[in-house]
């Protein structure tokens, strides 16, 4: 549905040129949920700018059902840009008029009529659990409640793709949380495909089917967003994932405990969950697992479970435990920093 290949993007600045994006190459399927995350100054917002058609890109395509975009004259961009709708951290919403305006006016700006103007501002107000604040203005609306009239305008327009710039980003956790069900439902019962960018690990464990991780205007690594958690190659990914446990082995003790053998994180997805992994290397290896923590990570279509082991033994023997489950089917991460 979206297609960028090799997307550059440089700004020209009075100190001189900046990289936002380079060589950016991503595909978002028909249906799906797509994250890309990043610190800040990763290229994020300028990534999501080019795909809303708000930015040219110096150079590169950006495809949207085919069609490559950056070359099209302003009137075939306007079409385009009514199939795509964006939410926003600060949700833009306009103060001085009701909810009903707020979702109303780019409707009459689009010449819909009437009639199917409240047919559908009754409609979205439903499905975002809203139909009691027509007449509220926005000032009268908790930050969720704000986020959900700015969804309700955006699927208002009925587009294809909705876009989302950090939308629970101004949000308490509890709210963040039910915020992702509803783009969760926008996605599964209306169908729209979703681009998301955040700088939360946790938006995209709850609803991603796929993930791009940037840094310095790179994508350093996208996949599958199961084998980005149990799996993650770069670095950065590990520092994203690992901050989602919120707990840490205090780096005294795990300086400790490396003395005596490595402290892995092993992730089981799929069939290496239910298999008895660890008392099969106590007993085919000079070694002696030791959990010093464990849980499950509930990611949108599957769980992870995830355990911290400490491999008492020799070198030689928990190289050989660890080459063992590999090949089991478990992936194995060394902890060299606290996070467990
Ligand atoms: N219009 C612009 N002119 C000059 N530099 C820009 C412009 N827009 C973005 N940049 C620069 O491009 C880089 C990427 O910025 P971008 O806003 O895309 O990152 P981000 O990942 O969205 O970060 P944040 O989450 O802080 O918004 C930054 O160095 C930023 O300063």
């Amino acid at each position: 549905m979206i297609k960028l290949t090799n997307v550059s993007k440089h700004f020209h600045t009075r100190t001189g040129i900046v990289r936002a994006l380079t060589n950016v190459s991503l595909e978002v399927q028909k249906g799906e949920i797509f994250g890309v995350i990043g610190y800040s100054g990763a290229g994020k917002s300028t990534l999501i700018r080019c795909v809303n058609l708000l930015e040219t890109p110096t150079s590169g395509t950006v495809e949207i059902n085919g069609t490559d975009v950056t070359r099209l004259p302003k009137h075939e961009l306007l079409a385009i840009r009514r199939k795509i709708g964006m939410i926003f951290q600060g949700f833009h919403l306009l103060k001085t008029a009701t909810v009903y305006d707020n979702i109303a006016i780019p409707l009459r700006l689009m010449d819909v009529s009437q009639q199917e103007i409240d047919k559908r501002v009754g409609k979205y107000l439903r499905i975002v659990g809203l139909e009691d604040k027509h007449d509220a203005y926005p000032s009268q609306l908790s930050g969720g409640q704000k986020q959900r009239v700015a969804i309700a305008r955006a699927l208002a327009q009925e587009p294809e793709l909705l876009l989302s710039d950090e939308a629970t980003s101004a949000l308490d956790p509890e709210t963040t949380e039910s915020i992702l069900e509803l783009l969760l439902t926008i996605n599964q019962e209306l169908g729209i495909t979703i681009l998301l960018i955040t700088h939360e690990m946790n938006v995209i464990q709850k609803i991603c089917d796929r993930v791009a991780v940037m840094e310095k205007g790179e994508v350093i690594e996208q996949g599958r967003t199961v084998d980005i958690f149990a799996n993650a190659r770069h670095s950065t990914t590990k520092r994203f994932v690992n901050g989602t446990y919120h707990r840490e082995l205090p780096p005294s003790l795990l300086r400790e405990l490396r003395e005596n053998g490595p402290v892995v994180r092993l992730s089981f997805v799929g069939e290496s969950t239910g298999k008895p992994v660890l008392a099969a290397v106590s007993r085919q290896f000079d070694v002696s697992p030791n959990i010093l923590a464990g849980g499950i990570i509930q990611l949108k279509q599957e769980k992870i479970g995830s355990l911290v082991v400490h491999l008492q033994g020799e070198g030689e023997e928990t190289k050989k435990a660890i080459a063992f489950l590999e090949q089991q089917g478990v992936y194995v991460e060394e902890m060299e920093r606290g996070h467990v």
